[in-house]
């Protein structure tokens, strides 16, 4: 596309440990030209411009105008950003939209706050998405305004760096996440036949349910929530899950018994299937207020049978 030609003259710094060029099917993305060390610096990026406003708020007259007060080789710049992967951009505003990024923004003391900064990043908006990435962007460089992103493995020269797009990508299975992207993402945790993607799902809905009895919040659903749950204070739980691990570890994990992805026992298959809906989350966490496990199954079993499908799982796993 002609916008992609385009990238050819965007600026990369010299010492830079990347070049832009295609990614068959993807637009095109940014590949390493040497080894990058996981923990190093790949990019650090002032943003051309920022608009301090909440995104929603954003309008293209915002946007012209902050253009119009670039100096004219960032102007130059900026317009070369007329299409991605996705297609070419009808508006400034577009074009804003799919090349920037929310900043972590300092007040006037210099502490950081949630006031909205949108900012324009040139390069950081050439990194494709992965759901298993490389690379990340942490939430704060600890300047003012500057983003970076940084490897999280060993990248080979040649290997294209990606990172994980949003935050909560990471408790989504790989259903839920082409659901809210808007392209087919192939990483190995969503191209078929390979015994990584069969065990993605479960270790993913395991992770959320996790996370929510840690955090006390399940980490997709959206407003008030109830109180911490103490489940992971019982070890049962925690054993079963490093069993397993352990066993996946060693190669003797097999799949000869259970209808369920293969590698997985039976008991962290239930166990990760209770916490797939919000539903069951609310339900986890009122058994899970009990002090016995009979009193949980107890409160688990009267709520079973509610419109809820996944009922059946959640009071299996707690009958485990
Ligand atoms: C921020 S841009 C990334 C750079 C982009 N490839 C380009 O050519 O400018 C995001 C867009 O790239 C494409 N993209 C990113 N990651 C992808 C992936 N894993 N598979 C397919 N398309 C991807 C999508 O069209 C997405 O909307």
């Amino acid at each position: 596309m002609e916008g992609h030609r385009a990238y050819r003259g965007l600026r990369v710094p010299d010492d830079a440990p990347f070049e832009l060029k295609p990614s068959p099917g993807r637009g095109w993305g940014v590949f390493a030209t040497r080894r990058i060390g996981p923990g190093a610096t790949i990019l650090k990026e002032e943003p051309l411009f920022v608009i301090r406003k909440p995104t929603p708020l954003i309008r293209e007259q915002d946007i012209k105008q902050a253009v119009l007060q670039l100096p004219a080789g960032k102007r130059q710049q900026f317009l070369l950003l007329r299409d991605n992967a996705s297609g070419t951009f009808a508006s400034m505003q577009d074009a804003f939209a799919e090349n920037s990024f929310d900043l972590a923004s300092p007040d006037e003391s210099g502490r950081v706050t949630r006031l909205p900064a949108q900012g324009l990043l040139l390069l950081l908006s050439r990194f494709n998405y992965s759901c298993v990435p490389n690379a990340k962007i942490p939430s704060f460089t600890g300047d003012a305004l500057v983003a970076a992103i940084v490897a999280i493995r060993d990248i080979a020269a040649g290997e294209e760096i990606t990172f994980c797009y949003s935050f909560d990508m990471q408790f989504r299975t790989r259903r839920e996440r082409h659901e809210a992207l808007r392209f087919v993402c192939e990483c190995r945790g969503c191209l078929p036949g390979n015994l990584f993607r069969e065990l993605s799902d479960a270790r993913r809905r395991l992770y959320r349910g996790l996370t929510y009895l840690v955090n006390g919040r399940d980490a997709l659903a959206r407003g008030r929530q109830g109180p911490v749950s103490s489940i992971i204070t019982d070890p049962q739980f925690v054993y079963h899950i490093l069993i397993d691990f352990l066993r996946e570890e060693e190669g003797l994990l097999d799949d000869l018994d259970e209808p369920r992805p293969r590698g997985l026992s039976r008991a962290v298959y239930l166990l990760a299937g209770a916490f797939q809906t919000v539903d069951n989350v609310a339900i986890a966490a009122q058994a899970m207020a009990q002090d016995t496990w009979w009193k949980r199954l107890d409160l688990v079993l009267k709520l079973y049978g509610r419109a809820d499908a996944a009922d059946g799982t959640v009071a299996e796993a707690m009958r485990m």
